[in-house]
């Protein structure tokens, strides 16, 4: 089938590379050239595992290619893909102006032929109705096409496997044409002929009306990110009352009705979109006069979630003036490059503002592109990050982060204290190191060093 995908940043890239891959003839378009130019070397500018081998494959299959031009896409596609982002506006409100930008455009382009336009931004819901508007009001009279609303539900850093092996694929909107070309489209997928397993039941695809397609999206989105803030509230009580939230965690989850996914207690949740959902779902609750409270709550435990480890460090070390925190990790989760509402740069922030200098590791952020707020502050490796640190806080989870010589990293630092704001570590592990240890929601994992107790502190190395 003849695709285009218009927006071809991290779902437009992912989507286009797999329909690809499963034999589609794809065009990406995207209005910034310089992206567009690193994708027709074949280059992927986001880090995401495999992206870069289906890339190859499929370009050298010649089925897939890019473009800055919206014209020759729309002509090129049967099924067009608006992927474009839909950022949050201080409001909280959904910006959709380049939603609209792309819908205009593809009404203007359209040619004649039967198009399906496929929303995958996640949009506020009524949207699929709005861009049918946009498109037929910039489009010829008598133009066939339908919209039908394709929400996307993967995970970045796992985008690749997630596309092949979705939980179910959901179709809004009433064009009987459409949704049966959708079908046809997703069914190497549904039919498990790229999945990890195929011996799994196909899946499951759920068509519904445009509105409740969007609605689906919202409500996973925020159901999951309250999920992940109730296990937080339920940390921070344990810390309390001294349970270990992990094996609370492992006791509820065991239940099939709670399930364990999306139950890892830590320092909040982060990243391009379920901060953006949640306060746009917010949002549009309250412009048709509901106030959500129970999402409104899961906003508020995040944004002090955030700031825990500064309360852990402030217990251990007293004022945080003068301090030097050191950040391991920086993007909002592992496996991903990006930065976007990433925990750690809040939390940088603010020790910032309280007098501590941070400074801060991560392995896809180099020291000569430091995000805003840690100009030279991003080191090289661990062990440069860790010399002089009167603390290290773990806010993101990278594998290698297990592995690094934490012995090494004690003897460097001016106080060898962790605070580990994903209990991704081994507290015994640490202590044997020399750290005192801190978790999350963990009272009992309090670890301090093994005896003998570390000699005079080692002189803080200025990096
Ligand atoms: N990032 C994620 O993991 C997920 C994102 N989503 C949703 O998918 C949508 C896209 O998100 P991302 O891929 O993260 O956004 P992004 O910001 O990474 O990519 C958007 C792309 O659209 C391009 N663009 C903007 N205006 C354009 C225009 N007028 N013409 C052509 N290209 C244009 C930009 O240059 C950029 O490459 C959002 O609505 C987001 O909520 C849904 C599920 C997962
Ligand atoms: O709409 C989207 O963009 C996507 O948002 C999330 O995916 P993503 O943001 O890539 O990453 P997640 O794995 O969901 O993690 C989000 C945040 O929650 C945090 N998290 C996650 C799980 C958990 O148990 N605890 C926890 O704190 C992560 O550290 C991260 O900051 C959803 O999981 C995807 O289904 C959805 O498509």
């Amino acid at each position: 089938m003849r695709v285009c995908v218009i927006g071809t940043g991290y779902v437009g890239l992912v989507t286009g590379a797999c329909l690809a891959h499963i034999g589609h003839d794809v065009v990406g378009v995207d209005n910034n050239a310089a992206k567009v130019a690193q994708m027709q070397a074949g280059i992927s500018p986001i880090v995401e595992p495999g992206l870069e081998a289906i890339m190859a494959g499929a370009m050298q299959a010649q089925r897939l290619a890019f473009t800055t031009d919206i014209g020759a896409g729309v002509r090129h596609g049967e099924v067009i893909f608006i992927a474009v982002g839909t950022p949050a506006l201080p409001s909280g409100e959904s910006d959709t102006r380049a939603v609209e930008a792309v819908a205009r455009a593809i009404g203007i382009h359209l040619d004649g032929s039967y198009k399906v336009i496929v929303n995958k931004s996640t949009v506020p819901i009524g949207s699929g109705d709005w861009v049918r508007m946009l498109v037929s009001e910039n489009a010829a009279p008598n133009v066939d096409f339908d919209v039908v609303s394709n929400p996307e539900f993967l995970r970045e850093g796992s985008a690749v496997f997630d596309t092949f092996n979705p939980d179910r694929i959901v179709l809004g909107g009433s064009g009987r044409r459409a949704v049966a070309l959708m079908k046809k489209l997703y069914e190497p997928i549904t039919q498990r002929q790229v999945a990890a397993e195929a011996a799994l039941p196909p899946v499951p695809v759920v068509v519904t009306d445009l509105a409740s397609a969007e609605m689906i999206k919202y409500a996973a989105n925020a159901f999951l990110a309250t999920k992940i803030s109730f296990i937080n509230e339920v940390a921070n009580i344990c810390d309390r009352v001294g349970a270990d939230v992990q094996q609370v965690a492992l006791g509820m989850g065991l239940d099939s009705r709670i399930g364990g996914k999306f139950l890892q207690a830590g320092l909040g949740w982060g990243g391009s979109c379920f901060p953006k959902d949640v306060a746009a779902l917010v949002h549009t609750a309250c412009d048709y006069g509901y106030e959500a409270k129970l999402l409104a709550a899961a906003v508020a435990v995040n944004r002090s979630q955030r700031y825990l480890a500064i309360e852990k460090l402030r217990q251990a070390l007293g004022i945080l003036k003068g301090k030097t925190i050191g950040l391991l990790g920086l993007t909002f989760k592992p496996d991903t490059d990006d930065l976007r509402d990433a925990p750690a740069l809040a939390l940088a922030a603010e020790c910032r503002r309280l007098g501590a200098r941070v400074k801060a590791y991560d392995p896809t952020v180099r020291p000569e592109r430091p995000p805003a707020g840690l100009e030279a502050g991003v080191a090289d490796c661990p062990e440069s990050l860790a010399a002089g640190c009167d603390a290290l806080v773990l806010v993101t989870e990278w594998a290698e982060f297990r592995t690094l010589d934490y012995a090494g990293l004690a003897r460097s630092m001016a106080r060898a204290l962790i605070v580990d704001g994903r209990n991704f570590l081994d507290p015994q592990i640490l202590a044997a190191a020399g750290f005192t240890y801190v978790g999350i929601g963990k009272p009992g994992a309090k670890a301090a060093p093994a005896a003998p107790e570390k000699a005079a502190p080692v002189l803080a190395i200025a990096s």
